[in-house]
This record gives C-alpha cells, structure tokens and sequence, in this order.
C-alpha cells in the first residue's frame, strides 16, 4: 500500500528524476524555489505526463511509460489543492465542487454537495461566484471539492500561501483534523517549517529535480545528512568543518571546535547548529561555550534573532556569521547583557554532515 513514483520528465534547462516511495500518512515535500516539488505533484496528479518511469498507488497503476498507461488525472480520483484554489471563476461555489463528482443520480450529487457545504461552513456563499468571496472561504471551497471525489490521495501544492496568518493558523488546524482522519497517502508541498514539522510524520527533500533526503521530520530536522537539506530545512548556522577526532569537529570559518555527542565519521564536511538550538551559556554549561559579539538584532513578536560573531568584535551589522534564536522571555533575562556574550553549542544538538 502507498504510492511509488519513479519517474523521469525532462525539459530544456531541467529535468525532473524522482524516487519515491510514500507509505500511508501524510509526506511533506521541502525544497527550495524551482526544485521541482509542483513538477512531481503534477505528474502524480496526471496533469503532466513524465517522459519515462512508472507511477503506483495502492497497487493501481496511474502511469507506465513502457507500457504506454497514462490514466486520465479524473481517474485517478486525487484530491488537488493548490496555492491559488483554481477555482472555476464562471461557476457557483456549488457548482465548483459539484464538478468532479461523476456518476452520480441529481438527488445524490445534491446530497453530497450540501454536506460538504456544511462540512466547510461555507453553505452561506453556495450561490455565489469566487470572486464574491474572500480567500479564506474560497480555500475552504477549493478544500471541499479536493474532498468532494473521496480522493484516494491528497496532493496539496502550498495550499496556505495566500493567507493572512489568522486564517492560517486557522486552516492549519482545520487541515491537522482532516488529514488525521484521512486514510490515503497525502503529500504536502510548503516551504514553512512550522507546517511541515505540526502537519507532516515524514518529509522528502527536493533538490534540482532530485531527491536529497527523505525520513522521519525528527531525523531530517535533527540529523541532516547533507548541506542541501541542512538548509532546506532551515538551518542557518552551517560551515565546512574538519574532522578533529570521533566526537569533535573545527570550524575554521567561526575558529571554532566544537564538541558534537553523534559520531563524526568523515574527515570533511559541514558542521551546524539550528538557530532555536544556539543558546546563550547559563549556569552548568561548560562544553563548547565560546564568547561572541552582538552585529545585530532583530525582533519578531515571539522572538529575538542575534546576529552573532565569535571572537572578535564586528565591523558593522552585515559581519556576523552565527544567528541566535531566543524566546522573548528568554531575552528578557539578558537585558543587561555585557559583551562578549557566552554562546552554548549544546553537543546533542551540533549535526555533522559529510560533502
Ligand atoms: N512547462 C515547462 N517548461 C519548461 N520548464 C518548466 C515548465 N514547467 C516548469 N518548468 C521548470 O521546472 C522547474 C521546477 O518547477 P516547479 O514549479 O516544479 O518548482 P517548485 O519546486 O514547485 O517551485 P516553487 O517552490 O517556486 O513553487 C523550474 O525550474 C521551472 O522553471
């Protein structure tokens, strides 16, 4: 049971070349802009057919390229939502999610319809045109009629992108409860880490066309094992490293050796600390504490980012090389601060990845 993709699509100036193999569950896909994430969500959907390969759901076969099988994207009953909703702007709400619902008696489509309009909580506007609603509500539309096919699996491309944080947090919530009864495989492309951490048990990294990395979100947040998905999943502090001995690692870029509690099996590679595991040193910190001095400072509502250099003063707010992610009250402890400040790179938290 699951999906398995294994295809090839190639265009001038990119090719697309995609192992995949997704157990029932949800899989968030990350990658950076123009990977190829949308590219794989479209050959899966059957709008676009790959130039090689096959593709499996639940042991149904969507696509095999030797076998010239190529089942049309309304067979395949996937449940598709994208980051603009692409709704139909000429049809009714009710009409946009009556659309895909085929073989069905008037009175039954009927049926469907409404509870899906109450499901949403959208029966209100169910006369109306797309553009006589706001996003919110037209995600809730372009929502109901993803589910309107009862999909085998979900493909959501972005699907929060175009929302105000309110709504967001909102449809996040309403999507965790979805996607937790939701039997399929569903595969959640987003470049938000929050949404990939609260929505996704395991994630697939996309670079150039490829697959860089794919497992439990844990293992691919904690132990990255290349650069790529060190910073595609949003690490910001990662430098070359040489490898000192089984447990340490120089850093020469922050004339740095840290002491790191994984084991360092190549000679070169790429050290890294997440920004949220970079701490300021407190009482009982003694490893790998180190002085650095503040570049700059930057306040979001939550939180505080300090830009960082070790060892030496900076030349301006541009000269750091280390960022600092610390809760509010967390800051408030350091009002006072005297600089250099002590830096703590707890060791269970330093990664080490190889070239
Ligand atoms: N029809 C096409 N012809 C040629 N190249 C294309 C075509 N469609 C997409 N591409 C290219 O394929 C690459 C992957 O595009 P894709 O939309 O899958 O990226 P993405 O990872 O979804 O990016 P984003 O995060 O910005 O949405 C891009 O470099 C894009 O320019």
């Amino acid at each position: 049971m699951g999906l398995n993709v294994d295809i090839e699509k190639r265009f001038p100036g990119f090719s697309l070349k995609i192992k995949l193999d997704c157990a029932p569950g949800v899989t968030g896909i990350l990658g950076a802009s123009g990977s190829g994430k949308s590219m794989l969500l479209n050959c899966i959907a059957g709008l676009v057919k790959p130039d090689a390969g096959t593709i499996v759901l639940d042991g149904r076969m969507f696509f095999d390229a030797s076998k010239r099988i190529h089942i049309t994207p309304q067979h395949r009953k996937a449940g598709i939502l994208f980051q603009n909703y692409a709704l139909f702007p000429h049809m009714t709400i009710r009409d946009n999610i009556a659309f895909a619902l085929d073989g069905l008696t008037p009175g039954e489509k009927d049926e469907k319809v409404g509870a899906l309009l109450k499901r949403f909580n959208i029966a209100d506007f169910a006369g109306r045109y797309p553009a006589q609603i706001s996003g919110g509500q037209q995600q809730r539309v372009a929502l109901a009629r993803a589910l309107a096919v009862e999909p085998d699996i979900l493909l959501l491309d972005e699907p929060f992108s175009a929302l105000d944080q309110h709504l967001k947090t909102r449809m996040m919530k309403d999507m965790a409860e979805l996607l937790k009864d939701f039997k399929g495989c569903a595969l959640f492309v987003t470049h938000n880490m929050e949404e990939a951490y609260r929505l996704c048990a395991r994630l697939v990294i996309i670079n150039s066309g490829r697959v860089e990395a794919s497992g439990p979100r844990q293992e691919i947040f904690e132990r990255p094992e290349s650069y790529e998905t060190a910073v595609i999943t949003g690490c910001k502090n990662i430098r070359p490293a040489v490898r000192v001995s089984d447990h340490s690692v120089r850093v020469p870029d922050w004339g740095l050796t840290l002491t790191s509690a994984m084991e360092i099996g190549a000679e070169k590679g790429f050290a890294g600390i997440r920004s949220n595991h970079l701490r300021l040193a407190g009482e009982g910190d003694a490893d790998n504490c180190f002085a650095a001095w503040i570049a700059d400072v930057s306040e979001a509502p939550f939180t505080t980012t300090l830009y960082l250099k070790p060892g030496s003063k900076p030349d301006g707010a541009e000269d750091y090389q280390l960022q600092c992610e610390l809760k509010r009250d967390q800051l408030r402890e350091i009002a006072d601060f005297s600089q250099p400040v002590t830096l703590h790179f707890d060791p269970a938290h330093v990664f080490f990845t190889e070239h």
